[in-house]
């Protein structure tokens, strides 16, 4: 179990992270979501242990005491893949991999290596070296190096931001399923909806270094806290109240996802299309209803300056209010 207790931590002598507490059990898997310099990299290192931080850490019964006491930063039990692969440019693809491990049983190292390769699907570049590989391809191999040991946890920085959408969605199903079966703690910082929502069993929504929301990928998805929550798992349409309902407050937002946006036959409210965008399965179709932008999907297209009717269902319109 790892534990954090009002973990505060500042680049400056303001702190950034500001009085972070949870708890992680063993084996689980959560995502940190959030926009781009919100902590999420930093709450990574600090846990890891490359910040001097306020507050406390513990694995089990263990306080993490930080790089005050490590010479070398890090815990052997966890392992922290940054966005920088770090790999060694000049030995091969399978010695990057094996790099850590011991020589002392050799077919079972290369087996090793072999096992992690063939999950990250670099197995055909064991030979090459580490610097003709592609962004992607390095990616792939630092993964493979970071659970070569198995560690207890481990912390991924955007782990599938350098890997193409073919390979990511391929990698990210046999990684993250792996790490379940040998029961390894992940905390993955991303942007990437689809690791929040589909592989997670917990998501924390990051802002200015608070965890500003928090639950299970479905929790945070259906009850979004905010307009800024709902807008990490995709578009999102934050829109005054008053313009769905009569007796609501003037501040009060309502936040819808494009596909909660129906078309009406009659009796909607009226909207001009302003411009679509195909979307493989779908359209997506910006609109303008009473001066605010409204966003909704649609299987077909629809003409730019076409007058239609949107509805919303009741129900949903009464949880979403905020
Ligand atoms: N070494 C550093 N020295 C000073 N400030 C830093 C340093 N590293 C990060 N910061 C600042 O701390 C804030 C948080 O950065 P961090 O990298 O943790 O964000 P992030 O959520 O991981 O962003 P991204 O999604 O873009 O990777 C940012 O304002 C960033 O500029």
């Amino acid at each position: 179990m790892l534990r954090v207790r009002n973990l505060s931590f500042g680049y400056t002598s303001k702190p950034f992270l500001k009085n972070l507490s949870f708890t992680l059990e063993k084996g689980e898997n959560v995502s940190l979501i959030g926009a781009s310099g919100c902590g999420k990299s930093t709450l990574l290192q600090s846990i890891y242990g490359l910040h001097h931080v306020d507050g406390k850490i513990f694995w089990n019964d263990e306080q993490l005491l930080g790089p005050n006491f490590n010479i070398v930063p890090g815990e052997d039990f966890m392992k922290y893949l940054s966005q920088d692969f770090d790999l060694m440019p000049s030995i091969s693809v399978a010695e990057n991999v094996g790099k850590y491990l011991s020589n002392m049983f050799p077919r079972k190292k290369q087996q090793r290596v072999n096992e992690l390769l063939d999950l990250v699907e670099m197995r055909d570049f064991s030979k090459i070296k580490a610097k003709v590989l592609s962004g992607g391809q390095q990616q792939r191999v630092a993964l493979a190096r970071a659970l070569a040991n198995p560690p207890e946890i481990l912390l991924l920085d955007e782990p599938f931001s350098h890997i193409d959408h073919f390979r990511k969605n391929k990698l990210r199903r046999n990684l993250f399923s792996y790490l379940k079966e040998k029961n390894i703690t992940v905390i993955v910082a991303t942007h990437d909806s689809t690791d929040a929502l589909s592989y997670a069993d917990r998501t924390f929504a990051m802002k200015a270094g608070r965890i500003i929301a928090s639950g299970t990928p479905q929790e945070l998805y259906q009850d979004p806290k905010n307009g800024y929550v709902a807008s990490l798992f995709g578009e999102v349409n934050e829109l005054p109240a008053e313009l769905f309902l009569s007796d609501v407050a003037a501040r009060k937002k309502v936040i819808l996802y494009p596909h909660e946006v129906k078309l009406a036959d009659n009796n909607g409210m009226k909207a001009v299309v302003k411009k679509t965008f195909f979307r493989g399965n779908h359209f997506l179709i910006a609109t303008e209803m009473s001066g605010h932008e409204v966003l909704l999907t649609h299987l077909e297209d629809l003409k730019e300056g076409e007058q239609i009717q949107i509805q919303i269902d009741e129900e949903l319109l009464g949880k979403r209010i905020r």
